[in-house]
């Protein structure tokens, strides 16, 4: 594997809860750097990326968008940063924070791929726009906003085009979608193994498909990583839990699947919020499922 390019996006104003800031260095306090060194891995940490948090509390009236202008700045720098990881030939491993930076972080590997495949593994499918979205955060956005659709602040970080083709993402473990959400998947045709379907289907059998697919149509796979795909009983630090989640040992699974493929080209793990963690365990979790990715193994 390529040398690792860390980098924290303490971004929490995508979302209401305050904490997800924390996230970076949580999961950096919970041993990532022994996890690292133990797989031999070569990394450098570029720290976090700076994030006005403190000064976002708007809600912008006109678009029904949270902290518009705020997580548009974010997605900016993160974007940059990202993509100057990977000129460097470096494999972007960042942390997050709340799944809104994926609009950065999306659109800055994008700039080194043609047709760049997607895999958002996670409870939700963060596919609103500002006229579906109940709730009007943006990080139950993020994707669609990768897909081209919502505010043009968001949709044009570094370039104004669309980052990812509808056909090249896969959602899997989804329980929470929002009506207007599942008419927008419908319209775009975007492929979903919800909690259901990993329950029934096996979760090697989704994650080869996934592959499978994928590899035949892209040129490298995205991994976007909400720590909420997982049952909150393993991650109580996130801000919107959701019960019936996969489980750690299926997680651990698909991210070895994922490893042995050689397919990722750079991932995310997301929304994690130790204001809302008891003992540091969604960080701890979150780096041991990141020594899978990395080729961590039992034996
Ligand atoms: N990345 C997340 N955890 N997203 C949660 C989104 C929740 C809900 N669908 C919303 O739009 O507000
Ligand atoms: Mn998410
Ligand atoms: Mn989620």
């Amino acid at each position: 594997m390529n040398k690792l390019g860390i980098l924290g996006v303490p971004i929490t104003i995508g979302q209401p809860n305050k904490g997800a800031d924390l996230g970076p260095d949580a999961i950096r306090h919970a041993g990532l750097y022994t996890v690292l060194q133990n797989l031999n891995a070569s990394y450098q940490d570029y720290g976090n990326v700076q994030i006005k948090n403190e000064e976002a509390n708007q809600i912008d009236q006109a678009t029904n968008l949270k902290n518009l202008n705020e997580v548009a700045a974010a997605s900016e720098l993160t974007a940059n940063k990202v993509s100057e990881m990977i000129q460097e030939g470096q494999f972007p491993l960042l942390l997050g924070g709340d799944h809104s930076m994926a609009i950065g972080t999306i659109a800055g590997v994008q700039q080194h791929y043609e047709n760049l495949g997607v895999i958002w593994y996670d409870a939700h499918a963060d596919f609103n726009t500002e006229e579906t979205s109940p709730s009007g955060n943006i990080h139950g956005m993020s994707l669609a906003v990768n897909l081209g659709m919502g505010h043009e602040k968001l949709t044009s970080i570094l370039q104004n085009e669309p980052k990812i083709k509808p056909e090249n993402v896969i959602i899997i473990g989804a329980r929470s979608i929002d009506s207007g959400e599942r008419e927008l998947i419908k319209e775009k045709g975007i492929k979903v193994y919800t909690a259901h379907e990993v329950e029934q289907q096996g979760i090697e059998s989704v994650i080869k498909e996934s592959l499978n697919y994928l590899t035949a149509r892209t040129d490298g796979i995205h991994l976007s990583f909400d720590v909420d795909s997982l049952d909150p009983i393993y991650v109580p630090g996130t801000g919107t839990p959701v019960e019936g989640g996969l489980s750690v040992r299926e997680s651990h699974y698909a991210l070895r699947l994922l490893n042995e493929s050689e397919k990722i080209v750079s991932a995310e793990f997301v929304e994690v919020n130790p204001l809302l963690d008891e003992r540091n365990q969604t960080a701890k979790r979150t780096v041991e499922l990141i020594g899978s990715l990395l080729g961590e193994r039992y034996i």
